[in-house]
């Protein structure tokens, strides 16, 4: 695995980059676009029993499961978390999560501020979090609407548990107020890039510049 300032080879720990905000503003969108710009990091596919929304994929976008297969799931400990969402289950399976890690890949998590809770309590020391606030609760309310894939009961449903959710920005290590998408990009790869860097993150280091020492 290589690292991104210049030095090659230099292996690191692949690190957990969580999202969350209030539904609407913008963690699917900004997930998309740095997965379409970042090779070293893959999307942990959550489970849900919501219904699908028109163009989602199962496996790709989430996989879709009964109530029963979640529940089995939960049972045999095959989450890394899960949590009810307006009313529906979300979880993240565990395995391709660790497989990743293993491998020095970063995992891409957009999840709920329950769900990072319990990443958190875990202790797990590879967490990056991120809130992503929306420039205004208006331009949230109009963001869940122009995607119109939920029903306006479900949209309202949203924008109501929307201030509960926001109080929760404080708990996140970075915050991101996400009024141009460009822009938010551009400081989500800079905080992904800043925390890759990170000493104790780079633990191929110590033999590169013990190489470096011995002439080499
Ligand atoms: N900076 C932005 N400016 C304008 N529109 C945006 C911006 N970011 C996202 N959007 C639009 O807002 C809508 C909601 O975005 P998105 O689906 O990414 O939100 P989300 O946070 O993932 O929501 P959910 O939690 O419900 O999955 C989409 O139609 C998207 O194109
Ligand atoms: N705790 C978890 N929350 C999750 C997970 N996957 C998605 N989510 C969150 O649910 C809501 C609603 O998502 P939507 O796709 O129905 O709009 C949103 O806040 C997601 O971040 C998960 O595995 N665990």
């Amino acid at each position: 695995m290589s690292n991104d300032n210049g030095t090659s080879a230099i292996q690191r720990r692949g690190l957990m980059l969580v999202l969350s905000s209030p539904s609407g503003a913008g963690k699917t969108t900004l997930s998309r676009q740095l997965l379409d710009n970042d090779n070293q990091i893959q999307l942990s596919v959550s489970c849900t029993t919501r219904q699908k929304r028109p163009g989602e994929r199962d496996g790709v976008d989430y996989r879709f499961v009964d109530t029963s297969t979640f529940r089995g799931m939960i049972e045999r400990k095959e989450f890394l978390e899960y949590a009810e969402v307006f009313g529906n289950y979300y979880g993240t399976p565990r395995a391709p999560v660790d497989e990743a890690l293993a491998a020095g890949r970063d995992v891409l998590f957009d999840i709920d501020w329950q769900g990072t809770q319990q990443l958190r309590d875990k202790g797990r020391a590879d967490l990056v979090t991120v809130f992503i606030l929306p420039p205004s609760t208006r331009d949230l309310e109009k963001r869940l609407l122009t995607r119109a894939q939920d029903p306006k009961e479900i949209v309202a449903q949203r924008m109501a548990k929307a201030a509960d959710e926001m109080s929760h920005w404080p708990e996140y290590d970075y915050v991101l107020v996400n009024s141009d998408i460009a822009t938010s990009l551009s400081n989500l790869k800079a905080i992904l890039t800043s925390e890759r860097l990170k000493r104790e993150r780079q633990v191929g280091m110590s033999g590169f510049v013990k190489a470096l020492r011995e002439g080499r």
